[in-house]
């Protein structure tokens, strides 16, 4: 064989053995691939969000204080979501500037949420489409509305769901929260922070009326963990990067524009449609009971909270000084059983329920709620003023307009 022959043999033969090694590394990738578990369990079903070209500057407007005096610029998460509509609106009617952010997910009917959001535009609140869990989109958020105050209401809620998807509650709660807190103390000027934290963090606690200095340590749901995970991991932000936070434990909130996964909410849709409705009660017959809480007193008390922070004392990420920390019952103090409950609607919407009462599942579900508010009435004034007749007697009107007619209270609040 020649000098050039056995060259070309040569090259021939490692060329083959490129490819031949070539083709097993490639299905040794494609065998990875395909063995490699999927996480069909996604707790946020992601969807392609399209934001308008012009997002931007609507950001940069609406985050405008109308005066230039003094009007905070606030960025509220969950914004679509029952309490975020009716803060946000709230908000902008006194004149501060406010953004909102919102992932429109599909835990309860995403119509609903849009709906609040056309609201919301018309009260010239721009809602963005997006997650918590976006640190680019938050990062550019702050960027464009320099927020001097946050209103995180962007969670998972509901307390038996959690058996069903607990991933959700993980993704929002911990993960969505720590993001959060992560962009604040990125943020220049760092904003105050005013979040949802919740009455479930009291879990079994037997002592009434529940106080900010009770235990926290029994929570009886995985959602009531996260909202208890969030007080502490509130802590760690403040003590760290000196972070202004306050924390809102919201007692059963109910109202016009409401989260159809709540017992007053489906239950006035069953009873209409002549549905059997479930009540729970305890061991041994007790009555269970809830200190609901009407939105127009909530949103009160949100509004006094943000009106009272500190300025957080950090910048660049590094704190500069001791922060406010601080953590508020906001509840009804004035507990009703859920019969009771169930008495009203039957008044109001003219009907009998099909009433079927049985044990409390093992749902997570606590016996009863009731907030001792003396810290938020001494520190901002809070003081709830709507009895649950009153409130489900708005409740209801908004329901029958906004389901059984094309009535004005589509497009208000
Ligand atoms: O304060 C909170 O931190 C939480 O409040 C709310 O939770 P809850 O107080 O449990 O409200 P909700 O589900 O309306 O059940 C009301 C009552 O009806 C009873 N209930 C419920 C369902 C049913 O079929 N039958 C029944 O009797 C049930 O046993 C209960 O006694 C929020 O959903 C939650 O996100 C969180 O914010």
């Amino acid at each position: 064989m020649d000098k050039s022959m056995s060259n070309r043999f040569r090259y021939h033969f490692s060329a083959t053995k490129l490819v031949f090694w070539t083709c097993i590394f490639l299905g040794l990738v494609f065998l990875f691939f395909l063995h490699t578990p999927q996480h069909h369990s996604d707790p946020v079903p992601r969807r392609r969000i399209l934001r308008s070209p012009d997002w931007e500057s609507r950001v940069a407007k609406s985050s405008q204080p109308r005066s230039r005096a003094g009007g905070m610029r606030v960025l509220v998460t969950g914004a679509a979501g029952f309490v975020g509509t009716h803060v946000s609106a709230a908000l902008r009617r006194r004149g501060d500037g406010v953004v909102g952010l919102d992932n429109f997910n599909s835990y309860y009917d995403p119509s609903l949420k849009q709906a609040r959001r056309a609201v919301l535009e018309r009260a010239e609140v721009f809602v963005v489409e997006g997650d918590v869990n976006d640190a680019g989109l938050l990062r550019k958020l702050f960027e464009l509305g320099k927020f001097t105050h946050v209103m995180h209401l962007a969670a998972q809620a509901g307390v038996r769901y959690a058996m069903k998807n607990p991933a959700s509650y993980v993704h929002s709660n911990i993960a969505g929260l720590v993001a959060l807190f992560e962009a604040c103390k990125s943020a220049d000027p760092q904003p105050a922070i005013v979040w949802a934290s919740s009455s479930s963090v009291y879990g079994l606690n037997t002592k009434v009326p529940f106080s900010e200095k009770d235990r926290t340590d029994q929570p009886s749901s995985l959602y009531a963990a996260t909202k208890k995970a969030g007080e502490e991991i509130a802590h760690t932000y403040n003590h760290i990067y000196g972070l202004s936070i306050t924390g809102l434990r919201f007692f059963t909130v109910y109202g016009p524009w409401g989260r159809p996964d709540m017992a007053y909410f489906f239950f006035t849709k069953d009873m209409l449609k002549g549905k059997p409705i479930h009540v729970f009660e305890g061991p041994n017959h007790f009555t269970v009971a809830r200190d609901f809480t009407y939105i127009d007193d909530i949103v009160k008390g949100c509004l006094g909270a943000l009106d009272t922070v500190e300025k957080s004392t950090g910048s660049g990420g590094v704190k500069k000084g001791k922060a406010q920390l601080r953590v508020y019952n906001l509840g009804n103090t004035s507990p009703v059983p859920v019969g009771k409950l169930v008495n009203i609607l039957e008044k109001l919407l003219k009907v009998k329920a099909k009433k079927v009462v049985m044990p409390m599942p093992a749902n997570g579900d606590v016996l009863f709620t009731h907030a001792n508010i003396s810290q938020a009435q001494r520190d901002f004034g809070y003081r709830p003023t709507t009895d649950l007749q009153s409130g489900l007697k708005k409740f209801v009107k908004w329901y029958l307009d906004y389901y059984h007619s094309d009535g004005a209270l589509k497009s208000s609040l």
